[in-house]
């Protein structure tokens, strides 16, 4: 067990990880053009290398420089921020720290479908409680979705499984995430081996805009220095493409700017970034809030395919959206300025048709939230 925050004094007798002092220390800046055409104003800290020429953001070789900066949105929001943006500079810093690690290693664990488990996960920014001993396991190969109303703790739970909450400099928590039984928070267990295995994907969709779609999938290959053949990139390409259910539609103009496609096929680019450092476990939050009904439709096609070879959990409000792509539900609630707990979890069909408490029942059936 490790201690390194204040909040030891509130579970002395549980894992608590704080802040930013786990965060890599060593940085290299990438920087996005100004000009770019998409939605800049969501990844602008996350600055990509000049003009975005494949070569460009080469990592040098052999060296282990490039990471991420601090997280200095993360600090602006816990000045009594009510909710973060989800395609913050620090999620998107956060991506890249997940893609810098990723290492052959990943590549070789692929295929093994994980399970991830959550116990007694309590949660602070500051004082400010927001998750009370919550636990839940996500079964290897299914899609797991988590629903409650807004402000519930929903993302702050999800960040909390690949290690993101502890961006953010006032956040602690307390509690256990395993991964097929390994404690992703154990002092003996590397940061970045949790980033690697459990991926991301954000609210809107932040690629980065002037780089090559064919750039953007390898992105985090290059950022993490693995060596790759021309022909072993292009397969990653395809297959990670394909895997994203976007293969069909790119395949012809891989060299064109990833910010030139639409708003959902800018999503699948990043799930199949997400998807090129093979991870284990994929957290979708709000994957598909900011995309029209059509997009909304073929990203729950690909998650449906997905699941078959990645484990997902996904945070919806949308209670059509959990019942097509989930197996498994878990209901969220803070009431009345408490923190956010699990009111009832299961099989996303019973917890729909017949949910054990009432208030799950009057959530699903749109009666608050
Ligand atoms: N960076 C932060 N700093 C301070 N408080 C935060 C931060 N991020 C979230 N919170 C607070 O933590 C609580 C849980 O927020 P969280 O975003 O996890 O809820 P949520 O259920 O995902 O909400 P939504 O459905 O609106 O996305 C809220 O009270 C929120 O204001």
């Amino acid at each position: 067990m490790t201690t390194t925050s204040d909040a030891t004094a509130r579970d002395s007798d549980i894992t608590i990880v704080h802040g930013p002092a786990a965060f890599p220390a060593d940085i290299t800046t990438v920087e996005t053009p100004a000009e770019t055409p998409v939605d800049a104003s969501d990844i602008t800290t996350v600055e990509t290398p000049i003009e975005a020429e494949p070569s460009a953001v080469e990592t040098p070789a052999g060296s282990d420089i490039t990471t991420v900066e601090a997280p200095i949105a993360a600090s602006e929001k816990a000045e009594g921020a009510e909710k973060p943006d989800a395609t913050s500079s620090a999620d998107a810093e956060a991506e890249i720290a997940a893609a810098r690690v990723a290492a052959p290693a990943a590549v070789a664990a692929a295929g093994q479908l994980a399970m991830l488990e959550a116990h007694n996960i309590s949660a602070w920014f500051g004082d400010h409680k927001v998750l009370d001993h919550v636990s839940l396991t996500m079964e290897a190969g299914q899609v797991t979705a988590l629903i409650g109303p807004s402000g519930c703790g929903k993302s702050t739970f999800l960040r909390i499984l690949n290690r993101m909450h502890e961006l953010v400099p006032t956040a602690s928590l307390a509690g256990e995430v395993l991964i097929d039984g390994q404690d992703i928070y154990d002092a003996s267990k590397k940061l970045t081996d949790a980033r690697r295995a459990i991926g991301m994907v954000f609210q809107k969709p932040n690629p980065f805009p002037a780089m090559s779609i064919y750039d953007n999938v390898i992105a985090g290959l290059k950022l993490t220095g693995i060596r790759a053949s021309r022909d072993e990139k292009d397969m990653l390409v395809e297959s990670s493409l394909i895997r994203a259910g976007l293969w069909k539609e790119v395949k012809d103009r891989l060299r064109n700017p990833g910010g030139g496609l639409s708003g959902g096929q800018q999503q699948r680019l990043c799930i199949a970034r997400s998807l090129a450092v093979q991870p284990r476990v994929l957290l979708m939050d709000e994957p598909c809030s900011a995309l029209d009904p059509t997009s909304t439709r073929v990203i729950e096609e690909t998650m449906i395919e997905l699941q078959k070879e990645v484990t997902i959990v996904i945070v919806t409000h949308n209670m059509q959206q959990a019942q097509r792509v989930s197996q498994n539900c878990a209901f969220f609630l803070a009431s009345q300025g408490t923190p956010g707990v699990i009111v009832e979890h299961g099989e996303t069909e019973a917890m729909f048709s017949e949910p054990q408490d009432e208030r799950t029942f009057d959530y699903v059936n749109g009666r608050f939230g």
